[in-house]
């Protein structure tokens, strides 16, 4: 049995005519446990509703989704989003944000501000710890989320385009700064984007989706060693591949000289 089986699912909503419209359509998937896969494909090709679908926050139309053999109903406090905009509370500080799913999860407050140090170093934020979100870059912010989702240890990461607001040098770090913690403690993560680049260089398999009406078009392995350099040969062939699938790629023209 895989962590997360999705078969045949649809989703559909009603637009304000009343008009049925088919977001998901046929959507089969199996996910195993500590897989890193992401969701890809251009904007309303459905990624975002998959995965609230996968985290409990929609109701399928059709079909069935599990996680550990269950129906998925509702959230679980198993499994935690990390969305684009952080969702920082700007009344606490980092420390206390860090702590605020601990605490409500029943742990004391010891025991709660130990675990949320020992993540605020994993994301090389201790000297922050008692600096307001206000005070932080959006770089940051995004760590102090990080930090606050994998304190309470999930079985599965949700990550809704964590990284599209910020700057490419900090979003490079993030990758990476995502990619070494994933591989330390080997969450299941979904992460949703429409970067081709950041795809293919933090998934182990790429589930390419196409619009109208939201499909799961292809799905493909990146079979390379975690991290590797972004400009590894291997990794550009699994770039050009992708730009196939969308069909991004044009034949080159003779007609220019320089
Ligand atoms: N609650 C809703 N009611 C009606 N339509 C919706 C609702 N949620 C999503 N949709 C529609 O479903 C389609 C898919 O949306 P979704 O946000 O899942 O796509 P996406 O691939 O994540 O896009 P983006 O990259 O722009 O966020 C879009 O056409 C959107 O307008």
């Amino acid at each position: 049995m895989a962590k997360i089986e999705i078969n045949n699912l649809y989703k559909s909503y009603q637009d304000t005519q009343g008009n049925l419209l088919n977001v998901l359509v046929d959507v089969n998937l199996k996910i195993e446990a500590g897989e890193f896969l992401c969701l890809l494909g251009p904007s309303g090709c459905g990624k975002t509703t998959l995965m609230n679908l996968m985290a409990g926050f929609e109701k399928p139309t059709g079909g069935t989704l599990t996680i550990d053999g269950l129906t998925v109903s509702r959230p679980d406090s198993k499994h935690i989003t990390i969305f684009q905009d952080y969702g920082l509370f700007p009344w606490r500080n980092v420390l206390g944000n860090v702590m605020f799913g601990l605490e409500a999860k029943g742990i004391n407050k010891q025991a709660a501000q130990a675990k949320a140090e020992e993540y605020l170093e994993l994301v090389g934020l201790s000297q922050f710890a008692k600096s307001f979100p206000g005070q932080l870059s959006g770089g940051m912010k995004q760590r102090v989320a990080i930090a606050r989702a994998l304190a309470v240890e999930p079985d599965i990461i949700f990550m809704d385009e964590p990284f599209a607001a910020l700057d490419a040098f900090t979003r490079y770090r993030l990758q990476d700064e995502v990619l070494r913690i994933w591989t330390e403690k080997q969450p299941t993560i979904i992460f949703v984007t429409h970067d081709i680049d950041e795809a293919v260089y933090l998934a182990q398999r790429l589930a390419i989706m196409t619009p109208n009406p939201g499909r799961i078009q292809r799905l493909i392995d990146i079979k390379l060693p975690r991290p590797c350099n972004r400009g590894d040969a291997g990794l550009v062939a699994y770039r050009q591949q992708v730009f196939q699938e969308f069909e991004l790629v044009h034949a080159v023209s003779n007609d220019y000289s320089i």
